[in-house]
């Protein structure tokens, strides 16, 4: 059964947008909530644009009712507005009454209008798009000079982000209640320009009907444990990495995340290539014994397998970790010794595959990233952290977390074996393996966010326990 999580981090998706509006029809009405969605589009533009010529183009739902609106508004404020209507909304809808509470100048919905406006409102399709725009449509939205959109672009999928169709960019998008998944994945991100959620008093009861089960990253979903008295370092966790002989930078990389972001030791198994790793950071303990032997210690719960490691280390490792029902992270040459068998990976607790690591294992993910680590987490039975510009985080239960919280300046070599390090050590501190897996790819990112320009890998590290710190400080004003 998926946990229930705090509300304020959900990314309703639009099929859960109109469940949540159908539960709010019987309590406050949707025409309440649409004035007040119009009324914030209104004053999202007067604050960020000067009075200028203003065409509202308007579909024939209820987005389209949050344009009349928002043309109401801006005209009462002494815009020049005008409205192109792409259908009439039903009658008797709440998208009717907006229209004819509308007494303004209506035009034709044309390219021509488009072009002479300074600004053009996209109030055509929101979160009821459910096919690709007519070429008609994309025109009118094409011959913008600036776009605004209400809601969601009417070009873009606002469950996965995906373009519908090749269409303009949007100079901002005003969304209501909270953003939708398509506003946090790319390519819709970068079409919908800067985001803005407006409060329109949505009832949470709604909110909560609608179900939602994808969330947006962040201190407060998770609880990161703090420093405390009573710490020693096995109570903050100790977390193993298997060694490899060829690229031992990796291990080391991954050690040195987990140390910074606040493991209580960190041991690497190293068995031959142990000299190697000897004349390493001193902070280390490295073991030359046999992985059978390591095993016996029951305090070693939590094993990194995978940076650094040639299949056949692979091989000779991570069976025998499995076997022993450790808690796994199988990263980087762990995903390639299981190649296009990811069942091999069944047993591990986190596998954290980037785009090209995740189509080898499971197949290309299209278009629906979410739908497609989601599907990859039920057949292995672990939690699958899809790697990129915006990270998907999803649980067997089915939780899925978007982290936007990151930078490019993490796009350098070797920082996916910083991150693997540091979800060991939320792992070895005792959290669950997606709640583990979210805290550890936020701290990362606020790593890259705080290590300056064009940092390289290990400039990451010095930055993870503030992160860790300013985490825990976050969760608490929660
Ligand atoms: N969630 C909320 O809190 C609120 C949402 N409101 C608005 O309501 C919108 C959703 O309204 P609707 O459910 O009426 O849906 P839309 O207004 O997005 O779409 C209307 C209808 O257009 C048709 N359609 C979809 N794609 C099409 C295409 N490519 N070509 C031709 N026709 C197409 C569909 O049959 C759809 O039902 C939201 O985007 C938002 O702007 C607000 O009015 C009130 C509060
Ligand atoms: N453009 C970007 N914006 C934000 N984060 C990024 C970007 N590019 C990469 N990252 C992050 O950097 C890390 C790179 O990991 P990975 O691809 O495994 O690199 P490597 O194998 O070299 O360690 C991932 O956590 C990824 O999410
Ligand atoms: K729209």
């Amino acid at each position: 059964m998926p946990m229930k999580s705090d509300l304020r981090f959900s990314l309703p998706t639009p099929a859960q947008c109109g469940e949540m509006d159908r539960k709010a029809s019987e309590t406050i009405g949707i025409s309440a909530l649409m004035d007040r969605a119009g009324w914030a589009v209104a004053q999202a533009i007067r604050a960020r644009f000067a009075p200028c010529r203003v065409l509202v183009l308007c579909g024939p739902g209820n987005n389209g009712g949050d344009g009349y609106v928002a043309a109401r508004y801006l005209e009462r404020a002494g815009w020049s507005v005008q409205v192109a209507p792409l259908a009439p909304p039903r009658e008797g809808s709440a998208a009717f009454g907006a229209a004819a509470q509308y007494r303004g100048r209506i035009t034709d919905f044309a390219p021509e209008n488009a072009r002479r406006a300074d600004l053009v409102i996209d109030a055509v399709f929101g979160a009821g798009l459910d096919r690709p725009p007519a070429p008609e449509v994309v025109a009118v939205l094409s011959a913008a000079r600036t776009l605004v959109a209400i809601d969601l672009p009417s070009t873009v999928n606002g469950t996965t982000g995906a373009a519908l169709v090749e269409g303009p960019d949007y100079r901002m998008s005003v969304t209501f209640v909270r953003p939708k998944p398509g506003h946090i994945l790319y390519p819709g991100r970068e079409i919908c320009g800067e985001l803005i959620c407006a409060d329109i008093g949505m009832p949470e009861v709604c909110l909560e009907a609608a179900g939602p089960t994808i969330w947006l990253n962040g201190p407060g979903l998770w609880h990161v444990p703090a420093m405390s008295p009573e710490d020693h370092k096995y109570r903050r966790g100790v977390v193993s990495i298997c060694a490899g002989q060829v690229m031992p930078g990796a291990t080391r990389l991954a050690a040195a995340g987990a140390r910074a972001s606040g493991a209580g030791l960190v041991r690497i198994s190293a068995g031959e290539g142990a000299a190697a790793y000897c004349l390493g950071a001193p902070g280390l303990v490295i073991d030359d014994g046999p992985l059978k032997t390591l095993l016996e210690d029951e305090r070693r719960r939590v094993w990194l397998c995978g940076p650094g490691l040639t299949e056949p280390e692979v091989a000779a490792s991570l069976p025998l970790l499995l076997a022993s029902e450790r808690i796994v992270l199988a990263d980087a040459g762990a995903l390639g010794w299981a190649g296009s068998e990811p069942e091999k990976l069944r047993g591990v607790s986190v596998i954290t595959p980037h785009i090209g690591e995740f189509t080898r294992l499971f197949g290309a993910p299209g278009d629906d990233l979410v739908a497609a680590a989601r599907e990859a987490a039920q057949r292995i039975g672990a939690v699958v952290v899809l790697k990129g510009a915006v990270s998907v985080i999803v649980s067997p239960d089915g939780r899925v977390a978007l982290n936007d919280h990151a930078s490019p300046a993490l796009a350098t070599a070797g920082s996916g074996d910083t991150l693997a390090g540091v979800i060991a050590t939320m792992l070895a501190a005792g959290m669950a393996p997606w709640e583990a897996a979210c805290a550890g790819v936020w701290l990362h990112g606020e790593a890259g966010m705080r290590a300056g320009n064009w940092p390289i890998v290990e400039a990451l590290d010095a930055h993870l326990g503030d992160a860790r710190a300013k985490a825990i400080a976050l969760a608490c004003e929660i």
